[in-house]
């Protein structure tokens, strides 16, 4: 079932970074509290890169990090090591600081490591399997893009799992990225968005409005959908939201 969204208003993407990173590590703790291995798929994108660097920055903490299943939602299928890569960068950050299990990390393949493009994406899918993430982290593109379901392109729609996109409208054009499915399956969706660049498309998210929603507004997860932003973010949000979506200015 798709749930009402929650908006959490910060100062500036600096403060929504942090947020992130606490949210997550509350979330974390709690569920092993709870005596389950959690299952989180990161994202690309500015506002994670800082949470990630205050995770490392802060270390484990109460989180068995060595236990926590690391999934990516999408990947740039460049070479292993290029610096286009989504996932390699924030492996170098956090495998050291927080004491990672390479047996729970699931990074997307790269090219040039023996597997094509559609190969990849059923390797991932595989992998995959019939995971549910309790938590789904998603950037959004100034055009409503998540993961990388680009609006307008086919491939936003693919059925299955994990999907090869070709001709992405952001470089590089060759991707893989879960589809909305497996997003949607997600127990927790959480955005993090900033910036007044993307206040239509927060806008166009919250309120999915429109014959032809962009991917954003598609994506929800079973038990929480939360935005976490900042003020510039939400200058087009009406104050007023419907479908029992709620803004919290903290
Ligand atoms: O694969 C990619 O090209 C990025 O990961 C991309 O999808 C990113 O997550 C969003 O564009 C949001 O990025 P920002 O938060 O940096 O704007």
């Amino acid at each position: 079932m798709p749930t009402p969204a929650e908006i959490v208003v910060h100062a500036d993407a600096d403060a929504v970074a942090e947020a992130l990173a606490s949210r997550l590590t509350r979330t974390l703790a709690d569920l092993q509290a709870r005596g389950r291995t959690p299952q989180v798929c990161l994202t690309g994108g500015g506002i994670a890169t800082k949470a990630y660097a205050r995770l490392a920055a802060d270390g484990p903490g109460d989180v068995d990090w060595s236990r926590v299943d690391l999934w990516w939602g999408d990947e740039r299928f460049v070479p292993a090591a290029d610096a286009d890569r989504n996932a390699d960068a924030t492996v170098e950050a956090l495998r050291g600081p927080l004491r990672l299990d390479d047996a729970h990390l699931h990074v997307m393949p790269a090219s040039g490591a023996g597997l094509d493009l559609d190969e990849a994406a059923a390797a991932y899918a595989r992998e995959l399997g019939e995971t549910v993430f309790d938590v789904c982290l998603l950037g959004m593109g100034p055009d409503g893009h998540v993961a990388s379901l680009f609006p307008g392109h086919p491939d936003a729609d693919a059925p299955g799992t994990v999907i090869a996109v070709r001709s992405s409208p952001k470089p590089p054009p060759e991707r893989l990225s879960v589809t909305m499915d497996v997003i949607n399956r997600s127990r927790q969706v959480w955005f993090c968005v900033s910036g007044a660049e993307k206040a239509e498309a927060v806008a166009k998210g919250v309120l999915g409005t429109g014959p032809d929603p962009v991917p954003a507004a598609r994506a929800t997860g079973t038990e929480a959908t939360v935005w976490l932003v900042d003020e510039a973010a939400v200058a087009d949000l009406p104050e007023t939201l419907p479908g029992g979506a709620e803004r919290v200015e903290v």
